[in-house]
Parts: structure tokens; sequence; C-alpha cells
């Protein structure tokens, strides 16, 4: 039986992370070796041109799941059927600009894409948010589109999450599909938490394997939160192969699940677990199937945890009211 293709809406689609990541998902990395997609390219009005160069580079790749790119500078038409968004594409912070400024023009970009998500994607739309602020952005998107269940709006902290497995792998010579069960909660920021408490690297706690709070808080914590700031200092420019490898990580765990025993981090819409604020967008832990995610419950949080996550949590409440603030959500 031939499938009816996915429609996948990339926003930013001619920025870095949209060079690294088309050419994944018209692969099948994103839903799979058997699943055909329609890409959907969304670029502001100078963006389109290079988005065709990157689609005429499509079409010679000759993938044989891609079965068509169409380009808009239109959201209401970039989201039209569309069944997953990859929202890559904001506002950059330039020299002089105050985060309320960051804030609003990023409300610019996100709210209007979330209105046109809202009456025009199809009903079983999934929205990952992976421009920054990514968290708020989702939180503005899902704001805009009330029509839309608010869980299916999410951010993108898979990529610290990923950053956390290779550095505890390393600490611990231990190979990262050994590990299980990390956590990243709260701001995809330098505040967020990355949590190896409840962790195991082949069987056994990661906490009690590393047997470290100094490395752990003096070194771990801060490498992994300000990695990407790192990279930028490093490579001259943002995280941008393994920010769409993460973007396809996330998707892919959504659409088809965590494995047994195991779970992932995603920033979803609180339900007030863990404390945290109903409606704020943060990473929690999560387990995936069909297609549906829940946070995982239960957990104990100990007091070096919860004043980590209280602090990156009270940060996403100060980004939520500066954009409640200027009218965005
Ligand atoms: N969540 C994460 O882990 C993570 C990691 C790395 C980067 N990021 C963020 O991802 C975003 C994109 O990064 P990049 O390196 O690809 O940036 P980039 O500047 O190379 O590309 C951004 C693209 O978005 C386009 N764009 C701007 N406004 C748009 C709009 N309204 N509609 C559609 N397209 C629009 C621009 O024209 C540009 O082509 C940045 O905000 C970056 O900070 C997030
Ligand atoms: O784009 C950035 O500011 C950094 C990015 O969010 C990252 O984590 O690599």
């Amino acid at each position: 039986m031939t499938r009816t293709p996915v429609n996948v809406t990339v926003t930013g689609a001619a920025g870095q992370i949209g060079y690294a990541l088309l050419f994944r998902i018209a692969s099948g990395h994103l839903l799979g070796a058997d699943v055909p997609v329609k890409l959907r390219l969304l670029e502001i009005p100078q963006g389109v041109k290079a988005a065709e160069g990157t689609a005429m580079e499509l079409d010679d790749c000759a993938f044989p799941l891609l079965k068509g790119i169409d380009i808009f500078d239109d959201p209401n038409k970039g989201f039209e059927g569309a069944n997953v968004g990859l929202l890559v594409g904001a506002r950059p912070r330039a020299k002089g600009m105050e985060r309320g400024d960051l804030l609003e023009a990023n409300g610019g970009i996100f709210k209007p894409q979330g209105k046109a998500i809202n009456d025009h994607a199809a009903d079983d739309i999934k929205v990952l948010v992976v421009g920054n602020p990514a968290n708020t952005n989702a939180l503005i998107a899902q704001a805009a589109a009330p029509d839309v269940p608010a869980e299916r709006f999410t951010a993108m902290t898979r990529l610290d999450h990923n950053r956390a497995l290779t550095q505890l792998a390393q600490k611990t010579g231990s190979s990262v599909e050994d590990i299980k069960r990390l956590t990243i909660w709260g701001n995809h920021s330098a505040t967020q938490y990355p949590d190896i408490f409840h962790a195991e690297i082949a069987g056994k706690n990661a906490a009690e394997v590393v047997s470290d709070e100094q490395w752990l808080a003096d070194t771990f914590i801060p490498t992994v939160a300000k990695r990407g700031a790192a990279i930028i200092e490093a490579r001259g420019a943002s995280s941008a192969a393994s920010a769409a490898n993460a973007a396809i990580d996330h998707v892919h765990t959504w659409v088809n699940g965590t494995a047994a025993g195991d779970w992932t981090s995603m920033g979803v819409p609180s339900d007030g677990s863990y404390g945290v604020p109903e409606g704020l967008i943060s990473s929690f832990p999560v387990t995936t199937k069909d297609g549906k995610y829940e946070i995982v419950q239960g957990l104990d949080i100990n007091e070096f945890s919860r004043a980590r996550i209280d602090a990156s949590v009270a940060e996403l409440a100060e980004e939520r009211d500066a954009v409640r603030g200027l009218g965005l959500i």
C-alpha cells in the first residue's frame, strides 16, 4: 500500500540549521525509512532565493521518500496541511538589544506562526520549536493556537540531553548507549539543569558511579548548560548540525517511542508536575509511545536538584511574565 506523504513544514529553511536538517528529513531520518514526506519551506522574502537553492540540491539527491518541496514566505500557506512543524527561524539577538526587545521581536514571528498553525495545519500537527528563546517562543505560538491541543507544542532540549550523555560517557569511560534516564529540566538556557541522579550507566546509578559532587556542580552542569556559548565562541556561529540532529531525534522519538526502561528530555507544557507551574513550557523527563508523550512521574527530587530546577523554572516564569506584559500571550 502506498502511504500518504507526511507534510513537514520547516521555518528558517535557508538558515544554518535548515541546511543541516532538510536532507535528513528527506532521507527518512525524521519519521522513518518507510515514511514519504513533502517539505514545506517557510522563509522571509529575503531567504526565499537561498531556500530555492537548497530545494534544487534536495532534488539533486533523488531521495525516494521526498514527494515534493514547496517554498513560501507566508506562514498561512507554509503551514497549510502541516502534520509536523519545525519552527527553526527566529530573530537572533543583535548588538545592544535588550532581552525584552528580543522577546518582542520573536513574538512578531511566533505569534503569527502559531495562528497560522491554528487555522491551517492538519488536525494531528506536532510542533517543535528550535528557534531561541525556544521554550518561550513555543509558549507564544501555543497561546496563539487555542484550537490545537496545548501538548502538541514542544521546545527543544534534546541537544542539551545529547550533550549531557556524551559528557557523562566521557567522564565515566562508558558508551552513550549504556546511559539511560538522564534528564534536562527547565529552560534551554544557561539555567537548565542536567540531572544524573536518576540516570543509570549499564544498570548502575550514574551519580554513584561518578561519586563526585564537585565535578557535577563545577564541571558537568556548567559544561552542558554553557555548551551553546562555547560552540559559538569556537565556531564563530551557533551549533547547527548538532541542533539539526537533536531536532531529528526529538521528533523521531516523539513519533516512534522511547525504548523500554528509558526516557528522553522534551520541553513540554507543564501539568504542574514537580512543582513546575502549569502551562510553562519546561523540560521534563518524558516517555513516548504511539505519537504521545507522558511526563515521568514519581521521581524523588533531592535538595541539590530542587534548587536548580526551581532556578530554571523561575527564569521561565519571568520570560512568561515578560511576554504576557508585551501582550504576546
Ligand atoms: N533549541 C536549541 O537547542 C537550539 C540550538 C541551536 C540553535 N538554536 C536556535 O535556532 C535558531 C536558528 O539557528 P540558525 O543557526 O539556523 O540561524 P540562521 O540565522 O542561520 O537561520 C535562521 C533563518 O530563519 C529565517 N527566518 C527569520 N525569520 C523568519 C520567519 N519569520 N519565518 C521564516 N523564517 C525566518 C532567516 O531568514 C534565516 O534563514 C536560532 O534562534 C538559534 O539560536 C536553538
Ligand atoms: O543559538 C544559541 O544561542 C545557542 C544554542 O541554543 C545552543 O544551545 O547551541
